[in-house]
């Protein structure tokens, strides 16, 4: 049933972390109906006893917002923003299934290539939405994330019939704008190209985005490995423009100064990064287009070494006789 008017847009946030808390955030901010859907139980619990806590601008905030496992608030969502990391898309979207049946649309703002395709064997076309979004979230601690900068989003659908409801899930509340876009597919191979160079940077390096342009050679490193993105995405048909990708490169680095990258926050967590979804991704997609992605393939690499269990040689004397 077509929703009359948006304010009426009743959101769930499902695996709502780092962004998806302080997407939510904003939503309740405003005064619209949002829930904050997560696994991590003890993230919830603290926005449940003291409000989210969120840190912006030099200003912080004590939001109170619904926040439970999947599916624990009453009301039936119109919209479910999907917000886990890629890794974890499939499990999330098994576990909204009855949402999905009575009707809710689902929106992507992952990072990343190919999230629509991922989750489109748990969603009927028509009823899915793919974007991306320049929005970003640090999660401090259990019930306290940080952003930095403006939120927005873009977003289209998946089919004629989604794009025809498409403007009802347009938002634009303070601290984040979703606007449905003819160009969104080229904003999310945009926003993967950033990815792929600044991510990979900060998790190999620790840097805080702010740092990664701030010694000789890493700015011109981020445009290459970038470069290499916008040429996959040429290859394919999709148009985007390099001086776009660094005039956000740019925006980032200028304005996300203390942010930790998504990638960053898994790698000091010790949890699986998006590495396959970006630099990966983009590296097979080469490799079946006859083109070769040698930074972004180095950068996959490293981030897997990185991250890599443990096989007992980092043990002192295990390669003894
Ligand atoms: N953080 C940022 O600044 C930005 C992030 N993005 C993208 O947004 C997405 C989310 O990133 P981010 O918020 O950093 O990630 P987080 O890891 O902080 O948040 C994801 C949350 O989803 C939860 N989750 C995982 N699986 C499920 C599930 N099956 N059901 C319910 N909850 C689940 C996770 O729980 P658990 O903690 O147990 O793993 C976690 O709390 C990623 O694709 C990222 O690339 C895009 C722009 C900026
Ligand atoms: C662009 C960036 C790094 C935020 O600046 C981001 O998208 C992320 O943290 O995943």
């Amino acid at each position: 049933m077509p929703v009359t008017h948006n304010s009426d847009v009743s959101v769930a946030i499902l695996g709502a972390g780092a962004l998806g808390s302080v997407i939510g955030a904003a939503l309740a901010e405003a005064g619209r109906p949002v829930a904050l859907w997560t696994r991590n139980l003890a993230h919830a619990q603290a926005i449940r006893d003291q409000g989210l806590r969120v840190d912006r601008g030099g200003e912080t905030r004590r939001v109170r917002i619904d926040a439970g496992p999947v599916g624990s608030s009453a009301a039936q969502p119109d919209l479910i923003i999907l917000l886990t990391k890629t890794q974890d898309s499939a499990a999330a979207m098994e576990s909204i299934a009855p949402h999905i049946a009575r009707g809710a649309f689902v929106l992507t703002l992952q990072n990343g290539i190919g999230n629509a395709e991922r989750i489109l064997p748990f969603c009927p076309a028509d009823q899915l939405l793919t974007g991306t979004t320049m929005t970003n979230g640090l999660m401090v601690a259990a019930g306290h994330v940080s952003t930095q900068g403006a939120g927005e989003a873009v977003f289209k659908a998946m089919s004629p019939a989604g794009e025809a409801r498409a403007a009802e899930f347009e938002i634009d509340v303070p601290g984040f704008a979703l606007r449905h876009s003819g160009h969104a597919l080229e904003a999310i191979w945009t926003k993967a190209a950033l990815n792929c160079a600044m991510n990979a940077a900060a998790g190999l390096t620790g840097a805080r985005v702010g740092q990664l342009t701030s010694v000789p050679g890493m700015r011109e490193t981020l445009s290459a490995v970038a470069a290499e993105v916008v040429a996959v995405a040429a290859a394919q048909g999709i148009t985007v423009a390099q001086a776009e990708v660094e005039a956000k490169i740019d925006y980032a680095t200028a304005n996300h100064t203390y942010h930790k990258s998504s990638m960053l926050q898994d790698v000091e967590a010790g949890k699986p990064t998006e590495i396959e979804s970006l630099c990966g991704e983009v590296t097979r997609q080469a490799e079946g287009l006859g083109l070769a992605t040698p930074l972004n393939a180095a950068f996959a690499a490293l981030i897997r070494l990185k991250t890599a269990p443990a096989t007992g040689a980092e043990t002192e004397g295990a390669n003894d006789a």
